[in-house]
C-alpha cells in the first residue's frame, strides 16, 4: 500500500514495477478534502478532477485504489445507482 497516493506517484510506479504482489494506493482523506473544498469554492470541476486524480493513480501502476470517491466513481462509471453493492 502506497499512501498518500497523489504525492507519491513516483514511489507507486517504482513499487509496481518491481512488486511480485498486487500494489494498492490509498488516496487519503487530505487529498479528498482539499479537492472537495476546492470544488465548494468553485475552483475545480469535482467530477472531472476526482476521476482524473484516480485515473492518474491507476496509470502510475496501482492494482487497486482505496479512495473516498469509490462509491461515487463506481456509480458514475457503471451508470448504476446500486454499483457499490454490485462490485462488492
Ligand atoms: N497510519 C494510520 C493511517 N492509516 C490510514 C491513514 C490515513 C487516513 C486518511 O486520512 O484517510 C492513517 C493516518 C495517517 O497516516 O495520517
Amino acid at each position: 500500500m502506497v499512501k498518500p497516493a497523489m504525492s507519491y506517484l513516483d514511489v507507486l510506479a517504482d513499487t509496481a514495477a518491481t512488486s511480485d504482489v498486487p500494489v494498492w494506493a490509498y488516496q487519503i482523506s487530505g487529498e479528498y478534502s482539499m479537492m472537495q473544498a476546492a470544488a465548494q469554492n468553485g475552483w475545480i470541476d469535482l467530477d472531472a478532477a476526482s476521476y482524473e486524480s484516480v485515473l492518474g493513480i491507476k496509470r502510475a501502476g496501482a492494482d487497486a485504489i482505496l479512495t473516498y470517491w469509490a462509491v461515487d466513481l463506481a456509480q458514475r462509471l457503471t451508470g448504476r445507482s446500486d454499483a457499490a453493492r454490485v462490485i462488492r
